[in-house]
């Protein structure tokens, strides 16, 4: 918990001479070890000290969870105790912390807000008391040691695995930044970050540092090579310190080192940071993206981005996906670009084999902006990928298709609106997003209809009106945008390129030529459904036997 600042530079210059606390892989168990050696047949005498290691030591005041003598680990406060959860039946870690009951007290706002923090990017606090001189808590068991530990462990981490980090860790930040009044851990760094090794899943420890933002001033603590200059001043701070930690975590990331090793002690560090000097390692970073990054984390607090931005920042953003989501006779697909981890980027769209090219399609996101420019040729890649991998259609199944297409027309666009859940088998599904969340469920879905489908007869959504010749022209675009699922800005978008050419009334626009539509800046869907809308296509074709 909140620890005055003396103690937090002892804890600190046990880290910086390689003493993190942690416990060496034989007190550990073998479980904990995670040495890779194989594990040679256990002897009657290893069994003895496994059994021994499964003995109770102690149970909670409510009997539910009962401490193991298995030590995980010490930290300069804290020692850890393996334990079971016997309601739920899970292992979980036991924290002892020497403390006065006063001082216990004073905690108990701060322990309320720990018990509902919950994600899956922060170990989570069950429950706690106070008990002869102790605080105990019990919080989620985590299997793998340190972020720290790994490190050394790996070396020098290669950068994908960085990322993978990185990107946990921010969310999990952006979580507790979130909160009304932010929730600030204030002492990040690679100690206070777990690992489950099995799923290389990633989550913010130490949890007893943070603090609501409740006043004005703080009190002081932390671990000096993490701590943000404004820190030290004693005037108040923002979340923003958690991001400065972040930053110096990344570096101890990206080169292996702890910031600040060329420092003696926490008066040398003290100095360098508020002069602005920054740790000697950051010369050691190659990437221009990654030391762009630091240098953003680690430099003045205002110009810090938000945790949120970060999981944004080129070095982090994924590269997005095309997935397949429903086949229709190999003529109509319908795909969907996936941004893993930036659900609300995902965009489901339609492609019609015969007649769409990929290019075409992309281009077309492009300039209705539902894409970024940068993936042009990687999102047209993709799609002629997924073209490529279908099979050729024999004969026989070119018959069917043709058979099928005319029931399709007759429900084209209601599959726009399909789920994933529809899809047929065989086709590959919506890829996760990094927490395990499909990515198709808050994807908008972009109802590009392909170009075939927006000349047919049977594109179905569009309003079924006549709009009289002297009508201003703004219903009826608005009636466009509406039945293509755009805003109100893509409306007013349209109606400035139309009335830029003096096209104000619905007679106006009648007396467009082909010619005169393809130069008035529109683009090709915009064109087409302004024309569908203007010339009164048919409302909905009577349902066939497939769909009652
Ligand atoms: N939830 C957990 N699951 C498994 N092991 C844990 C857990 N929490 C702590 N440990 C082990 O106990 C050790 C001590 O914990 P921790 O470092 O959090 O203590 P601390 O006193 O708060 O340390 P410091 O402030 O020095 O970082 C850790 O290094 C780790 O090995």
């Amino acid at each position: 918990m909140a620890q005055p600042m003396q103690h937090a530079r002892q804890n600190s210059m046990q880290g910086s001479e390689g003493n993190t606390g942690v416990m060496s892989p034989e007190l550990y168990g073998s479980p904990y070890g995670g040495s890779g050696d194989p594990v040679p047949p256990m002897s009657l005498n290893q069994q003895d000290s496994r059994d021994d290691l499964e003995r109770v030591m102690e149970t909670s005041p409510n009997a539910r969870y009962a401490k193991l003598n298995q030590l995980l680990g010490k930290g300069a406060y804290k020692v850890v105790y393996k334990a079971i959860d016997r309601e739920e039946g899970y292992e979980v870690a036991w924290n002892t912390c020497q403390t006065t009951k006063a001082e216990f007290m004073e905690l108990s706002e701060e322990i309320e807000i720990l018990k509902r923090v919950r994600h899956p990017n922060i170990i989570q606090f069950h429950d706690c008391w106070y008990n002869n001189m102790e605080f105990v808590f019990i919080t989620e068991l985590m299997t793998s040691g340190t972020l720290r530990e790994y490190i050394r462990k790996l070396q020098i981490p290669n950068l994908k695995i960085v990322k993978r980090w990185a990107r946990q860790i921010l969310k999990g930040l952006s979580y507790l930044h979130s909160h009304d009044p932010p929730i600030i851990h204030r002492d990040i760094k690679c100690d206070n970050i777990f690992i489950n090794g099995a799923h290389g899943e990633v989550k913010i420890g130490d949890m007893g540092t943070a603090k609501m933002k409740l006043g004005k001033k703080y009190t002081v603590i932390g671990t000096p090579e993490f701590m943000a200059p404004e820190m030290y001043e004693e005037k108040g701070y923002s979340e923003k310190v958690d991001i400065y930690a972040f930053g110096m975590a990344l570096l101890e990331m990206v080169t292996g080192e702890y910031p600040y090793n060329e420092c003696k002690n926490a008066a040398q560090i003290y100095k360098k940071v508020t002069q602005g000097i920054k740790p000697e390692c950051l010369s050691r970073v190659t990437d221009p993206e990654v030391l762009d990054l630091i240098n953003n984390c680690i430099g003045n607090e205002h110009d810090r981005l938000s945790a949120q931005e970060i999981i944004e920042h080129p070095f982090l953003a994924l590269e997005p996906e095309v997935v397949l989501v429903m086949t229709e006779n190999k003529t109509h697909l319908t795909m969907q670009v996936v941004f893993k981890g930036m659900d609300k980027l995902s965009v489901k769209f339609e492609f019609n084999v015969d007649t769409d090219t990929a290019e075409e399609v992309v281009n077309e996101m492009i300039q209705e902006q539902v894409l970024p420019a940068k993936y042009q040729h990687l999102i047209t890649g993709e799609i002629n990928r997924i073209l490529r991998e279908m099979n050729k259609p024999s004969p026989d199944e070119d018959k069917n298709r043709e058979e099928s297409r005319q029931g399709w027309a007759t429900r084209s666009n209601s599959m726009s609106q399909n789920t994933p859940q529809d899809a047929e088998p065989g086709t590959r599904p919506p890829q996760q997003a990094d927490d395990g969340t499909p990515s198709s469920e808050s994807a908008p879905l972009l109802r590009k209809v392909s170009l075939q489908e927006a000349r047919s007869e049977d594109f179905v959504d569009f309003p079924h009106k006549e709009y009289a010749d002297d009508r201003p022209i703004e219903e009826m675009v608005m009636d466009t945008a509406i039945a293509t699922n755009r805003g109100v800005e893509k409306a007013n978008e349209w109606l400035a390129k139309l009335k830029a050419q003096d096209i104000m009334t619905v007679g106006d626009m009648r007396e467009l030529h082909d010619e005169d539509w393809s130069s008035l800046g529109l683009t090709v869907f915009a064109s087409r459904a302004l024309k569908n809308v203007l010339y009164g296509k048919p409302a909905r074709p009577a349902p066939t036997n497939r769909e009652s």
